[in-house]
């Protein structure tokens, strides 16, 4: 069901006065689909509804056809926000392009398909104080997202690394290989073997470090983009409103403890009469690592001395909320190719574009590829022993006040685990900072830092809630990040220079030669650092007390009943794209199943007797007693509800029946 509160108010005013949400989700993005349409698979009533800022993009091939992605950059699927002035990139504000369109940024991306690192996860998993986020815990629920295809034969006839028991094969996610590989691409990954580079298996493994092609999230029988609006499918009784922005979480009066909202204040996006919607169970925020904070200091939850100079009163006192903003800064050094080697540039010429589109509508061609050949590098895979030395001291404490005690200890485990910290991508168009010469193809080649030291902040400036808020990511505010990319664009400098790729190289045309010593380098990532599009951490899960903003449960701290299911949550960064990443796909489970979830989310033995005396644990006896018959019929719905027969468990479920099976007979 989908309805458009800039089209129709007083037919989404009258349909949502007639019906009782029992959740409300805000925000119809990568997350928030997910989410709300497992929610609501199996249930004949509508009870989830979704509220979304954008507009419907399916079917504009802009979003569709892959070869495309980039071009709803800027137009009205794009919030295009801007940081603020960045004090070491040389004032620079920096585009920060965000999806403002039914399925959010996963509609507006670049396709690419990777999972993090297994170390790193299990770092996540220590700051939440809870195995629950670990990367085998959550290993069932990103195969349950995604339905993968094995690589077919393409244009370069390179054959992917692929190990089949690290995708699914049922969930809405489609992913595939392309049919076309650009020239370029299989030079770099050829070059970056020469290089002495190893090939990670299978980039949704865990064992991400080396060198690969990554799936790209498309469907491989339309040759189309795959993304989260797949997910609609599963739960047709979902109630979605386009257009609809949501200024404002509603609080209960009168409470006492935990904060409980009852529902939202949403406008159509822009501006408009508001209404109010009730929520009879929770409030879920999936509005991204820039809107999620945004609305929780907008509703009062935060740091009081943000929000009572805007006039708004304190209903959570939460500090951490919009700090321990990460993201993955970039560098891209750009290469003019010989006449005769294709790239996107050229659709610019007309003839060039007849050709591509008659090619893609048999399934061929330039416009059926996404980004290909990725690797994640680990420090020795790209700095000698002299350089990992100056590495040490640029990523001291001392050289690193901003991260508190539990960011560094955490960042210093990843860096000693020796989990990727560099990744590479070569991109068939022109991707520089400066213009593109008329006529003239490319290839570029982006160095993204993926364990960034520096730590920004996103916070409302105004109480207004269609002002955007200040992004400051602080780019650069950590002496090694200026290092560490600095050797990203020299070794890139080099690979390009290796023989597999250098045929197809006529000249490097960013940064040029006048870059030439490290400090060259140096001054060059500050005028051109940029995002890699992977913003997270600004509702970070982790205790309360170290500035965490929600629980491994994914409640914010100090509420009842409001959650948040975005990349927000992640605690510190990882070396994947996000899209995958797998907060969503367990927050229905945690919604849902609270009580089948318990033992998953904590070690923490004071919790679980906590639970217990509160009647919700494993062991618990609560004033009504579990009823194993009701328990046991409860533990084949879920699987019902998937569609999934008991035998192809390739679904959470499976982990969680064990647990299930263990309460049941605890009961009384
Ligand atoms: C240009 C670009 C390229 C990228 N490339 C890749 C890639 O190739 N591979 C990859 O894995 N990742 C990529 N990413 C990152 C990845 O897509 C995002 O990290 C991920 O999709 C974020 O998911 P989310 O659910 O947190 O937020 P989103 O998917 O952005 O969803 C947030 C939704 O909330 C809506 N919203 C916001 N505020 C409100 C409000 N007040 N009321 C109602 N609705 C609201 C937004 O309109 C949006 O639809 C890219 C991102 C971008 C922007």
């Amino acid at each position: 069901v989908v309805l458009d509160l800039g089209s129709d108010a007083s037919a989404v005013a009258t349909t949502l006065a007639a019906t009782s949400f029992d959740y409300i989700v805000v925000g119809g993005g990568t997350a928030g689909l997910a989410v709300a349409s497992r929610l609501g698979a199996g249930n004949t009533s509508s009870n989830v509804l979704v509220l979304e800022a954008g507009s419907d993009g399916q079917g504009d091939p802009r979003i569709d056809v892959p070869g495309f992605a980039g071009a709803a950059l800027g137009t009205s699927f794009d919030w295009g926000f801007s940081s603020t002035a960045q004090e070491n990139a040389n004032g620079r504000s920096i585009y920060w392009p965000r999806g403002k369109v039914l399925g959010g940024s996963s509609a507006i991306n670049f396709l690419v398909s990777t999972r993090p690192n297994t170390a790193e996860h299990d770092v996540w998993a220590s700051l939440a104080n809870s195995s629950a986020w670990s990367f085998n815990s959550l290993l069932p629920y990103y195969r349950a997202s995604e339905r993968g295809s094995a690589p077919g034969p393409n244009s370069q006839a390179q054959v992917p690394t692929w190990a089949a028991a690290s995708h699914g094969t049922t969930g809405p996610i489609r992913t595939s290989f392309a049919p076309y590989m650009a020239p370029s691409f299989s030079g770099f990954f050829k070059a970056l073997r020469a290089r002495g580079k190893p090939v990670a298996t299978d980039l949704h493994s865990g064992a991400n470090a080396g060198v690969n092609y990554a799936p790209s999230t498309i469907d491989p029988s339309a040759h189309t983009r795959s993304y989260s609006v797949a997910y609609l499918a599963l739960a047709p009784n979902v109630v979605v409103v386009l257009n609809a922005q949501v200024t404002n979480i509603n609080w209960k009066a009168g409470t006492t403890g935990d904060a409980v909202a009852e529902g939202v204040t949403v406008v159509p996006t822009g501006g408009g009469d508001a209404l109010t919607v009730v929520a009879r169970r929770e409030v879920i925020l999936s509005a991204g690592a820039v809107q999620s904070p945004q609305l929780l200091e907008l509703s009062g939850v935060g740091n009081p001395a943000i929000l009572n100079p805007l006039g708004i009163a304190t209903v959570v006192d939460l500090p951490g909320v919009g700090e321990n903003l990460q993201d993955h800064p970039a560098i891209v050094d750009v290469y003019r190719l010989k006449p005769g080697f294709p790239s996107l540039d050229q659709l610019s010429n007309a003839s060039f574009m007849d050709d591509a589109l008659a090619q893609y509508a048999n399934g061929q061609g330039i416009l059926t590829e996404a980004l290909f050949p990725l690797a994640f590098l680990r420090l020795g895979d790209f700095l000698n022993s002299t350089e990992r030395a100056v590495v040490s001291t640029l990523g001291s404490a001392a050289n690193n006040p901003q991260l508190d005690a539990r960011q560094f200890s955490a960042s210093t485990q990843l860096y000693n685990a020796n989990v990727p910290v560099m990744e590479l991508l070569s991109i068939n168009v022109y991707f520089g900072d400066a213009t593109a010469e008329p006529g003239q193809a490319y290839v570029s080649l982006a160095g993204c830092l993926q364990h960034s030291l520096s730590r920004g902040t996103i916070h409302i400036t105004s109480s207004n809630p269609l002002a955007p808020p200040a992004i400051d990511p602080k780019y650069l505010q950590s002496p090694l990040d200026t290092y560490l990319l600095a050797q990203a664009g020299r070794y890139l400098r080099r690979t390009a220079q290796q023989a597999n790729l250098a045929k197809f190289v006529a000249s490097e045309k960013e940064p040029g030669p006048a870059v030439q010593s490290l400090d060259d380098w140096q001054a060059w990532v500050r005028s051109v650092v940029r995002t890699e599009y992977h913003p997270l951490g600004t509702c970070s899960m982790q205790p309360r007390q170290y500035g965490g903003v929600v629980g491994p449960d994914l409640k914010v701290h100090g509420t009842a009943n409001v959650r948040v299911v975005d990349v927000s949550v992640v605690p510190i960064h990882v070396s994947s794209h996000l899209q995958t990443v797998a907060c969503a796909s367990r927050a229905h489970f945690l919604v849902r199943h609270p009580w089948r979830e318990l033992e998953a989310l904590t070690d923490d033995a004071s919790v679980h007797a906590h639970r217990r005396d509160r009647g919700e644990g494993r062991g618990a006896h609560p004033g009504r007693p579990v009823s194993p018959v009701r328990t046991l019929r409860s533990l084949f719905s879920p699987l019902s509800r998937f569609g999934v027969p008991l035998h192809a468990c390739d679904d959470p479920p499976l982990t969680h029946t064990l647990h299930l099976l263990a309460f049941a007979l605890d009961a009384p």
